[in-house]
């Protein structure tokens, strides 16, 4: 799958914020661009003694507001156009949320489900070999993102405290907590989702017992299937890269949790408690209240978008519905809630880890979630009720929101800064 116009389409929503507020055209034109993409060939050695070699990529999109944050994906689609949109996702989502962050991120192109564990180790520290000139605790910090967990963030801190010679844990984030990761991180993606939900649900219109369907079932889908079902809400379809199952009066969780955690898809499950399988293509469809997309880009198109029942889309992935099926979902009185509100609680965890790293002192996992909780909220309802104010789709309130506090942050850097420039 190529992503040739991905970040075209993404532009589209700079210029619709832009539309609702008085900015410098300047500042359009700088965020229009990746300030700077670092590509690089890393060669490993297989466990079969062969060399092989992977592309690899590390964009810092935008770091007006700070330094450039976002993860690290190795997945074997990606491409180019995937990380500069990404790392541009980033920039809005920091600006969201408020955190101290421009927008950053990288990519492997590679599947590593094909990979022994060792090979993946050697890859992972390549990586960071690789990079190691354009990321620091300064100036570009990664994380995981698809295909990638804390174990990796974990050998590639290792990797760079030995390049310069002492341990830095605040390069990077989403590590063990071993390691000085944050108590939290785990299901922060879907938890900010969650809080979100919850916090507007009111506003949404949505009652108890709500019916949830989860597309992909990684980090991001295992944890909000679990904080919506220990909420009383029926997960009654889920999915992941090689199938799907549902069930209308709710999915075990526990079953497809061990299935995935011993390497099987979703659809192993099917036959047992009610599941049945369905097509992963289908899974858009299903009658539901949330459909919450937490795997790649583009899932809701223009070819599938008038198939949705859901109320709400939550989009815990970046980037799930493209523009065109926006403006159907929209038409359809279907509430987006955004990815870069809607799954920034993984960036905010991330955040607090960076500040506990730099202070040498741990929280508790109360505070993670009150922090959290406080952070989601206070945007979430930002956003809500520029929506209200203006008329506007939550996506547009949410650029809009970002939008604000970017131009803020390139005007106060002066005219003549290269920042700026
Ligand atoms: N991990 C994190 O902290 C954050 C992740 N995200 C986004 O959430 C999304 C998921 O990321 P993670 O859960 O971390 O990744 P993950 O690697 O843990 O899980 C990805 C899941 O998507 C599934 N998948 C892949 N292709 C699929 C397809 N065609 N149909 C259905 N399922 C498919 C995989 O089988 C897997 O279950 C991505 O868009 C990522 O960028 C966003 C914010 C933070
Ligand atoms: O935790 C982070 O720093 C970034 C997570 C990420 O890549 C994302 O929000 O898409």
């Amino acid at each position: 799958m190529s992503h040739d116009n991905l970040l075209d389409q993404a532009l589209v929503r700079l210029d619709e914020a832009a539309a609702h507020l008085s900015i410098d055209p300047d500042v359009i034109e700088k965020l229009k661009y990746a300030r700077e993409t670092a590509k690089a060939r890393l060669m490993i050695r297989m466990d079969d003694g062969s060399r092989k070699s992977f592309i690899a990529w590390r964009c810092r999109y935008d770091d007006t507001r700070g330094p450039t944050k976002g993860g690290i994906r190795f997945h074997p689609d990606s491409d180019v156009f995937e990380v500069e949109t990404l790392a541009f996702w980033m920039t809005f989502k920091c600006a969201v949320m408020n955190l101290p962050y421009g927008g950053g991120k990288g990519a492997v192109r590679v599947d590593p489900r094909k990979l022994s564990k060792a090979e993946l180790e050697r890859l992972s520290r390549a990586y960071m070999q690789a990079f190691a000139r354009v990321i620091g605790p300064n100036r570009d910090i990664p994380a995981p993102d698809v295909y990638t967990n804390a174990m990796i963030m974990g050998w590639m801190a290792d990797e760079y405290a030995q390049i310069v010679g002492q341990t830095e844990p605040a390069v990077i984030t989403g590590k063990p907590i071993a390691l000085g990761g944050s108590l939290g991180r785990d299901d922060a993606t879907a938890r900010g989702g969650y809080y979100l939900v919850r916090h507007l649900a009111t506003d949404l219109g949505l009652g108890q017992g709500a019916r949830v369907a989860v597309q992909g079932f990684g980090n991001a889908g295992q944890h909000i299937a679990s904080l919506f079902a220990a909420d009383g809400h029926k997960i009654v379809a889920v999915s992941d890269s090689s199938g799907a199952v549902k069930c209308d009066s709710g999915l075990n969780l526990q079953k497809l949790f061990a299935a995935k955690a011993s390497g099987q898809s979703v659809s192993s499950t099917a036959g047992e408690d009610g599941h049945e399988l369905m097509s992963a293509d289908d899974l858009v469809g299903v009658d539901c209240d949330i459909l919450a997309p937490s795997a790649l880009e583009n899932m809701i198109h223009e070819g599938n978008a008038a198939q949705v029942k859901a109320k709400i889309v939550l989009e815990l992935a970046n980037g799930p519905v493209t523009s065109e099926a926006d403006a159907i979902l929209e038409k359809n009185g279907i509430v987006v809630l955004p990815d870069i509100l809607a799954n920034a609680g993984g960036v905010t965890v991330s955040y607090f880890e960076w500040v506990q790293n730099r202070q040498g002192f741990y929280w508790t996992i109360e505070e993670i979630h009150d922090r959290l909780k406080t952070i989601m909220e206070r945007e979430g309802r930002a956003i809500w009720d520029i929506s209200r104010e203006k008329n506007i789709s939550m996506r547009t309130a949410a650029y809009v929101h970002a939008l604000g506090r970017l131009a803020e942050a390139i005007e106060a850097h002066g005219t003549q800064s290269f920042f700026t420039s």
